[in-house]
């Protein structure tokens, strides 16, 4: 055993409310020790963490007198775990990222220079960037001996062809800007393809199509575990319908908000980054749960869109890696939404998938076949696991 197996990986996955945070041990196949969040974060910051068995180690609401901010947060997750590290040290912190913008395609170790370069990116991820970031900034003063790796969600997606990559805008324009297609959710994508092998042989070799459906949400067509086309695209709104986010619209809709209903560039860009999506259509909530339990018209509208939008985009990706072996569904919705599988499948019988509603109905916390035994498409859910992929690169990174 090397003196780096007694230490511990910090994995810190900041989101727009939330600041997610795992603990694993520092070995080459990171093992949970913790994790937990603080979500909330503007409005009833509410701390919870479990134990590897997924028992709870705590729940409860942020000190009231404290204030309601990422840096609050933050403080309380370091607190509370120098209680639970039975005295290991830190080996490295890992980050996630989600847009490396076109200077990162890989993890790097977090430099004064890196946090320069990632404070560029900002414009391009406003929902995600600044908090990002910021705890990179906090650790590096309250913790300046621990190596930092910043993690990025769009280094999976350099493996698309240039032409899947690019816009049909002006060559020399999109070269000079750095306009293309740098797709999200990346870590997630990594996990999975890096799980494949063990679930279905065939399919890692060959035409997989990975719906992440969580609040942000995306899909990919991986080849042989390589990325071929995604969803997302210069930022995380392009594709699928999401929580608050539109997906793909009509760009030129943005210059009528503009121009014609005399919005500021501001109103449009919350609009359809935080007005939209489920919440938007529906008007109740970005909640898909909360959408199954509405008995309102407008809800059932659109859990109908975000499903036909899925469905989409499956056979749009099919198309783009030529053919399909298997259909994977991963994150909050992707995992635990049996209803979006089943009619997500149902329009893609015509494509020789079918689903098997025992299996698809039947909860599991490990990756699990839910098509039936004669479906040319094999059908999947695949937990996914971006905290254990980022310890891996932060590990390997700052060795
Ligand atoms: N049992 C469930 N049924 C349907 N949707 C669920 C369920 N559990 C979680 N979700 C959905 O998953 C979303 C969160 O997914 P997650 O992958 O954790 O997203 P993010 O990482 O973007 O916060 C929630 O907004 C909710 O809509
Ligand atoms: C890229 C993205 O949309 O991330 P999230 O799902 O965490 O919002
Ligand atoms: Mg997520």
């Amino acid at each position: 055993m090397s003196a780096r197996d007694k230490q511990l990986v910090l994995v810190i996955n900041a989101g727009s409310s939330s600041i997610k945070f795992s603990l694993f041990g520092a070995q080459a196949d990171p093992q949970l020790v913790c994790k937990g969040q603080v979500e909330g974060i503007f409005t009833e910051p509410h701390f919870c963490a479990k134990n590897e068995a997924g028992e709870k180690l705590s729940d409860t609401p942020l000190p009231p007198s404290g204030h309601k901010n990422h840096d609050a947060a933050l403080r309380y997750i370091l607190d509370w775990l120098r209680g639970h590290t039975d005295g290991r040290s830190l080996a490295v912190i890992g980050h996630r990222v989600v847009h490396g913008g076109s200077s990162f395609t890989q993890p790097v170790c977090v430099t004064p220079e890196v946090l320069a370069a990632l404070d560029e990116t900002v414009a391009l991820a406003p929902l995600h960037a600044p908090h990002n970031i910021m705890p990179m900034r906090v650790l590096a003063e309250l913790l300046p001996a621990v190596p930092q790796v910043a993690c990025f969600d769009t280094a999976f997606h350099r493996t698309q062809s240039e032409a899947a990559q690019l816009y049909a805008l002006p060559y020399d324009f999109s070269q000079q800007h750095g306009i293309r297609r740098y797709g999200f959710h990346g870590l997630s994508y990594e996990y999975i393809a890096s799980v494949l092998p063990a679930v279905d042989a065939s399919a890692a070799k060959g035409r997989t199509v990975v719906a992440h459906l969580g609040n942000g949400a995306s899909m990919a067509g991986l080849l042989a575990g390589r990325c071929q086309a995604t969803t997302m695209g210069f930022t995380a709104l392009e594709g699928l319908m999401m929580g608050t986010r539109a997906g793909t619209f009509d760009p030129a809709l943005v210059f009528h908000c503009l121009t014609h209903l005399e919005m500021s560039v501001e109103q449009v860009s919350d609009l359809v980054h935080k007005q939209s999506g489920l919440l938007g259509v529906s008007g109740i909530s970005s909640d898909m749960r909360d959408l199954h339990a509405s008995d309102n018209p407008r809800a059932a509208l659109a859990i109908s869109m975000f499903c036909q939008h899925v469905a989409r985009e499956a056979a749009s990706l099919a198309a783009a890696i030529e053919g399909l072996d298997a259909l994977v569904f991963t994150a909050g919705i992707g995992e635990n939404d049996a209803e979006v599988r089943r009619r997500v499948c149902q329009q893609l019988a015509w494509l020789g998938v079918a689903l098997d509603d025992a299996a698809n109905r039947q909860r599991s916390a490990a990756p699990h076949r839910i098509s039936t035994a004669d479906s040319r498409v094999r059908v999947y859910v695949i937990p996914t696991n971006e905290e254990v992929m980022i310890a891996r690169h932060a590990l390997a990174t700052a060795a």
